[in-house]
């Protein structure tokens, strides 16, 4: 590489065109990432807050004024695609700066070098985004670019193509399928209909892929042999199928991308690559790490990789926390002659000094996780902001009722009031919103599941948790609430009464769905859709004019056309739910409104990608015009009766700031919020056995189990069997807590029910610190006679 501005220069140029580094520059463990050979690989590892996204940034400008490399020949990838957004844009804002004032700056090699520099041209996004652009755009030219499929759309041709005729034989699972795929399911009962059938099998077709298992390997495994024949099978139809017809789902995505990269498809990528940059890399899998290594191999191209092992949270989607803490020693196995170094970032740049106190004394709480962490470890994190005087802080209450009474009126106080005052170690400090626009969207609830109702067993009605509380709380003190994960799609009521209007239209009074084979479940669900309708339209909603939605609805179903123009032969399902939306404001005008359309949308216009009607509903075409309304029962609103359409709130660029997010912890990686309330206790009201999953495993997650059960047909298996299933399963949880302790700035609360705090409790719960071996530091020993009623060594200040 040639250098075309002195690499010493660098920084000194940042701090003078980039005001933020002007006050903040980097610090010398930043420095050294920054300055680091752009040929050697480089492994940083970053605890939470340390400015990794910032360095990773910095580094990739670096390659371009100081190496002279081109954005274009810069690959950058990360997690989510709201991350990568946030990189591109500080890529684009910095790197433009830079490239401004040296172009009136600089030598003249350096001026005819940025001549050729546009910041646009970085290449950012996921790798799953990455792989389906490379080949989209640039794959070679006898290869055809594949039609990639969502979720539903996938798990359908997998029933349908893969599974049906292999595992699934006329209504009936085969015996010995169900009885080794009980072993991977929460309640380790075997599948008993389709719906559970494909649910089970999904995860383990993809972790095919994602682990990169030996089939043949996998297929003569000691135990449950002719399971495992028939699901290989299964698999094979199913991958046959879909590469007939061009068609991937995500996890074969990436295989087909590593598989054309290895076989030399995709040169024309890879000729122009000359630097890659991973962040979040403790949640790749062995498929990403095998294609990284190959882009690596392929083009000898400068190679940093970040994360941070304690926040690995990926594992269901075959994330192996391993791959980033043995990175050295893999990158050099795999092209000898490698020797990458290691910088830690440990100064936390995000929460107040309290804070940080709390989460290194949780990620440092139990002796036995250490071993699963990096070696050698990484230094204790160190809080670079100034106290605020605010203690970590905590809400216990005895029902989840009130918790929601009490936690709604702090946030009102907080954000629409004065503040509310609380005891820090320094006296008294109020907790007040920024005088600068301080908003709800400064808060967050965070928890294990924001699932409005807990599922209803055994007859009974599904009952509320503490998100349906809050936001009942919070509605009705004005104030709006941003949790679109809350409740399935299914039981939303403006979405069954759009599905209910839609199904009218297109079958009035279910005249063919009577006549279909529809599982019980589904016919269920379809007819309350169409009572939700029933009662909406009663209701007259506006608009009445010309034409109210009942009228709208009774026409369409008769197939009158609304002006003299003549029906149309063929009609998009998609259209008829657009036009039905002048009735749904919510869905038209409210953020969780919109994200819960986007999902009914996406429902109906993947249906096109396998349906034999491809979503469209025909008219004056004999036989057709029922078959087409059949294959759309089928096709998309038996899937949405089922809850198998996923909402996907990563559609939502920003949420308006006077709403408050509820989200789970898995969503909030990355994030950071001034005040985040981390619910660790309001489902536990007594140890009960059904709930230890949450927070204190007794037994392997049925993901740790599945790991096992591929350990010795995959490549990493015995790397992860270093931990045992319920070690790992244990040591998840860990790190789940650890990042929700860490997204703060300013105020962490912790919020949960009584029982768990009490001196006595048998609530064991790893969020409040309680350790494998049954210790609990919250309980310090006593010199009374009479035990104390609570815990007497919370670190917290309960409020
Ligand atoms: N040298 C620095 N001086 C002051 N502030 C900094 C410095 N480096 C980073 N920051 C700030 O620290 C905060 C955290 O940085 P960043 O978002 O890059 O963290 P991160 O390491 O990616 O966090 P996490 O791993 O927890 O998601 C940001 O607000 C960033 O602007």
């Amino acid at each position: 590489m040639q250098t075309v501005l002195p690499l010493n220069d660098f920084i000194p140029t940042l701090r003078k065109v980039i005001p933020r580094f002007a006050s903040h520059p980097p610090d010398p463990q930043q420095e050294q990432c920054v300055h680091h050979a752009a040929d050697v690989p480089l492994q940083i590892v970053a605890g939470p807050g340390s400015g990794k996204t910032t360095v990773l940034v910095l580094r990739a400008l670096r390659l371009v004024l100081v190496d002279g490399l081109l954005p274009e020949q810069i690959l950058l990838t990360t997690f989510t695609n709201k991350a990568a957004d946030e990189i591109r844009t500080r890529l684009i804002e910095w790197g433009f700066l830079l490239v401004d004032y040296l172009r009136a700056h600089g030598s003249s090699t350096l001026k005819a070098h940025l001549a050729k520099v546009d910041v646009n041209r970085f290449l950012t996004g996921t790798l799953d985004s990455i792989c389906e652009d490379v080949l989209r755009r640039l794959r070679a030219p006898t290869d055809t670019a594949p039609v990639l499929l969502e979720g539903f759309a996938a798990n359908t041709l997998m029933h349908r193509r893969g599974l049906t005729g292999t595992v699934y034989n006329g209504g009936t699972i085969a015996p010995d399928v169900a009885a080794y795929l009980s072993g991977f399911t929460f309640d380790r009962a075997s599948p008993t209909n389709v719906a559970e059938l494909v649910k089970t099998v999904r995860p383990l077709f993809d972790r095919f892929s994602h682990d990169v298992i030996d089939l043949q390997q996998f297929r003569t495994l000691a135990t449950h042999t002719s399971a495992r024949d028939l699901l290989k099978s299964g698999y094979e139809a199913y991958v046959q199928n879909l590469r007939a017809d061009n068609r991937l789902d995500f996890a074969l995505l990436e295989k087909e991308f590593l598989d054309r990269l290895s076989a030399n498809r995709l040169d024309r990528f890879t000729d122009g690559l000359r630097a890659v940059l991973v962040d979040e890399y403790q949640d790749t899998n062995l498929l990403q790490e095998s294609i990284y290594f190959q882009l690596f191999r392929k083009c000898t191209a400068s190679f940093t990789v970040v994360g941070d092992d304690d926040q690995s949270l990926y594992r269901f989607r075959g994330a192996t926390v391993e791959l980033f803490r043995d990175f050295r020693n893999r990158l050099a196995s795999a092209v000898p002659g490698t020797n990458a170094q290691r910088i830690d970032l440990f100064l936390n740049y995000r929460s107040t000094p309290e804070i940080v106190t709390f989460f290194n004394s949780f990620i440092d709480n139990d002796p036995d996780f250490r071993p699963a962490r990096v070696t050698p470890p990484k230094p204790t994190i160190q809080a670079r902001l100034p106290s605020k005087g605010a203690p970590v802080l905590g809400m216990f209450r005895d029902t989840a009722e009130t918790l929601a009474a009490d936690l709604a009126s702090l946030l009102n106080d907080v954000f629409r009031g004065n503040g509310r005052v609380v005891q820090g170690q320094a006296g008294p400090v109020a907790i007040t919103r920024d005088p600068n626009g301080g908003d709800f969207g400064d808060a967050v609830l965070l928890a294990h599941s924001v699932n409005e109702y807990q599922a209803g067993f055994k007859g009974n009605p599904p009952r509320p948790r503490l998100p349906c509380f809050l936001r009942q709380e919070l509605v009705s003190r004005n104030i709006h609430v941003f949790n679109p994960r809350g409740q399935a799609l299914r039981d939303i009521p403006d979405i069954q009464q759009l599905i209910g209007a839609m199904l009218e239209c297109l079958d009035p009074a279910g005249t063919v769905q009577t006549s279909m084979l529809l599982r019980l479940e589904t016919k269920q669900h379809l007819t309350t859709f169409r009572n939700a309708y029933a009662q909406y339209a009663a209701t007259t909603p506006h608009p009445t004019n010309p034409r109210g939605l009942s009228a709208f609805v009774t026409a369409w179903g008769s197939r009158q056309p609304q002006s003299t123009a003549t029906w149309p032969r063929e009609w998009p399902i998609l259209e008829l739910c657009f036009k039905l939306l002048s009735w749904f404001p919510r869905l038209r005008d409210d953020p969780e409104g919109q994200v819960h359309l986007e999902a009914v949308s996406r429902a109906i216009s993947q249906s096109a990608t396998f349906s034999p009607y491809k979503s469209l509903v025909l008219f004056g075409s004999g036989p057709h015009d029922r078959r087409s309304v059949e294959s759309a029962l089928r096709d998309i609103f038996a899937p949405l009766a089922e809850s198998l359409i996923d909402v996907d709130e990563e559609i939502m660029p920003a949420v308006p700031r006077d709403r408050f997010s509820m989200m789970t912890i898995h969503q909030a990686k990355g994030l950071e919020y001034p005040l985040v309330i981390v619910d660790v206790a309001s489902d536990f009201k007594k140890d009960h056995h059904k709930n230890r999953f949450k927070r204190f495993p007794d037994q392997p997650s049925n993901v740790a189990e599945m790991e096992d059960d591929l350990a010795s047909a995959c490549m990493v298996g015995s790397l992860r069997q270093q931990r045992t299933a319920l070690q790992r399963t244990y040591e998840d949880l860990i790190r789940l807590y650890y990042v929700a302790y860490s997204r703060p700035q300013s105020v962490l609360l912790l919020v949960g029910l009584n029982p768990c705090l009490r001196y006595s409790t048998t609530i064991h719960n790893i969020a409040t610190f309680w350790r494998r071996d049954g210790s609990w530091p919250w309980a310090a020993p006593y010199s009374s006679r009479k035990p104390p009623g609570m815990a007497n060594a919370i670190p917290l200040e309960l409020i």
